[in-house]
């Protein structure tokens, strides 16, 4: 899809403020006594709206009612099916894009350039290229058949109903979440994070007026350990379809466990999660290009990308020749505010407890003897604002070095030339992540020697490029160790983690003896 329009220009954001929102489970708005709201990052005095969560008796009927819609949707045709995925995918960039915009630059502070790839393109990207990717594997059937034989393989949709449970950061994975399994035959209780129920509620409107039929997705917005602690502990429950921190799918996939002899099946778990994602920026790398790479990879919105740049290695050698002054000037100019102001670059990040959680971090760093080379600061005055941040640090195993921040900061390590090797081993080993990395160099068997000493330091690996920014189709996306399951969202791989195949054998010709020849003899 073709990204920055020119009619967004001129684009006006529409108010938002106060939609009707609630459950929707059968198909239908369902009104709670539990009232939530979703507060407005760049303003945090208003909301977008106040919606009904789900209390218990919802979620119960929500997983009734899907589980009741589940035959049907089951025995729909595949091209059906599909209809309706591509449907919804026209809707997302066409009739509702500028919508969908809007509440992902309100409700989750994006600025119009990141809600665009997110809202409109990454989320249309992901059911079209679904569908075509269901297509391939239904068509994947055994090559082989013996004389009088056909073999078969049908790609059932698991039994019971899945999980989704997704974050605040991107509106597109809201709809993969729940959609990569649906597009596969299941149904779905999709638990939308509480601070981005606005982008996401659109975005189950958008699939129910494209045709997906009542129950096959329930939206269940509400207190995430309430919901999801039934929804796992329901004998039907039958996968975890998981975006987030690595700490609440650790803790989610423990709670499995304890469940695991009240189902049916072994739960499928795909969970995709933090990381600390790294650019190792090699002597022979281009200055001007790292640098504005690393810009955009580390303050993109706001850093809150699980690939976010958040260590950077440097050769003192690059460091000292150019490439501090450019990063630090670069940096120093980023504007920050509300994205309803079209020239800010670095807008607010997402909460209270975000902001409280990286201003922390920069004053941890701080105390421990980090250099803030530019920002430091942050405004919560009105909305949570935080300064882009650059740290210097000379211990590369400091706690900004190797925790998740997920916010605008990036630590510095300036290497030692000599000190390269040293320097693949602390990539590799000192965090405990593996989502996203970077290589900078124009020495090609640079590139090479670093991407084979960093085989298993990260999921998708970039030369030259930032470590953000995967597109469907093009870069499948995921990471292993504490990142997650590596099932590659935008890929075909993830959806095999939804179905569970049945091999058919169909024989044509009758058995007219149950001897073997050796007992002729
Ligand atoms: N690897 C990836 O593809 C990827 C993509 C996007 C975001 N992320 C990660 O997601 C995180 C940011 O998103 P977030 O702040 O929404 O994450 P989060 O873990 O706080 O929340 C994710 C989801 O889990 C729910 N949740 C939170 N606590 C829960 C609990 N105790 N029990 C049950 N459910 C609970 C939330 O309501 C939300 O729906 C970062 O760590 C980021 O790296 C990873
Ligand atoms: N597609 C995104 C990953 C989503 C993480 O939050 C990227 O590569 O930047």
């Amino acid at each position: 899809m073709a990204l920055y329009t020119p009619q967004l220009a001129s684009f006006k954001v529409p108010a938002i403020d106060n939609e009707p929102m609630s459950c929707i489970v059968n198909g239908k708005e369902v009104k709670t006594g539990k009232l939530a709201k979703q507060p407005m990052p760049a303003t945090h005095a208003k909301h977008l709206c106040t919606y009904h969560e789900a209390d218990q008796a919802t979620v119960a009927s929500a997983i009734k009612g899907a589980l009741a819609a589940k035959a049907e949707w089951e025995a729909m045709p595949w091209n059906d099916r599909a209809a309706i995925f591509l449907k919804a995918a026209d809707l997302v960039s066409g009739k509702y894009r500028y919508k969908l915009m809007a509440a992902t630059m309100l409700g989750q502070g994006k600025n119009a350039w990141q809600a665009e790839i997110d809202a409109a393109a990454e989320l249309s990207d992901f059911f079209r290229f679904g569908v075509k990717y269901v297509e391939e594997l239904y068509s994947q059937q055994p090559l082989k058949n013996a004389p009088g034989a056909w073999n078969r393989i049908e790609y059932r949709p698991l039994e019971g109903f899945v999980l989704a449970v997704s974050p605040f950061n991107f509106t597109a994975i809201g709809g993969n979440l729940p959609g990569t399994p649906a597009l596969v035959g299941n149904v779905v209780l999709w638990k939308p994070s509480p601070a981005a129920t606005y982008s996401n509620y659109l975005v189950y409107k958008i699939l129910e007026e494209a045709g997906l039929p009542a129950g096959v997705i329930q939206f269940v917005p509400g207190p995430p350990e309430e919901v999801v602690g039934q929804a796992i502990s329901h004998p039907e429950f039958a996968s975890l379809h998981f975006t987030g921190s690595t700490l609440v799918f650790k803790k989610l996939w423990k709670d499995i466990a304890a469940n695991l002899d009240k189902y049916r099946s072994y739960p499928r778990i795909v969970g995709e999660t933090g990381g600390k994602n790294f650019h190792l920026i090699h002597p022979s790398a281009e200055i001007k290009n790292a640098v504005n790479q690393s810009v955009r990879g580390a303050f993109e919105y706001q850093g809150q990308k699980c690939s976010a740049l958040s260590r950077l290695y440097v050769a003192a050698s690059v460091w000292n020749n150019g490439f501090k002054d450019q990063l630090l000037t670069e940096v120093a100019k980023l504007k920050v505010g509300p994205p309803t102001d079209f020239t800010n670059f670095v807008g607010p990040v997402i909460g209270r407890p975000a902001f409280d959680k990286i201003t922390g971090y920069i004053k941890q760093a701080k105390e421990a003897g980090g250099e803030i080379l530019v920002g430091g600061g942050a405004d919560d005055s009105v909305g949570y604002f935080v300064q882009p941040t650059v740290i210097l640090t000379k211990d590369p195993k400091s706690v900004t070095m190797v925790e998740e921040i997920f916010g605008p900061v990036l630590t510095v390590y300036v290497y030692d030339d000599a000190d390269y090797e040293k320097t693949l081993d602390l990539i590799d080993t000192s965090t405990a992540y593996a989502l996203t990395g970077s290589i900078f160099a124009s020495d090609r068997k640079a590139l090479l020697h670093a991407t084979n000493r960093l085989r298993n330091a990260a999921g998708n690996v970039y030369y030259n490029e930032k470590c953000t920014g995967a597109v469907v189709g093009q870069q499948p996306f995921g990471g292993a160790r504490a990142s997650g399951t590596n099932d590659k969202a935008g890929s075909i791989s993830i959806f095999y983690r939804f179905v569970s195949a049945r091999s058919i054998k169909e024989n044509f010709v009758g058995l007219e003896d149950y001897l073997y020849p050796s007992n002729l003899a």
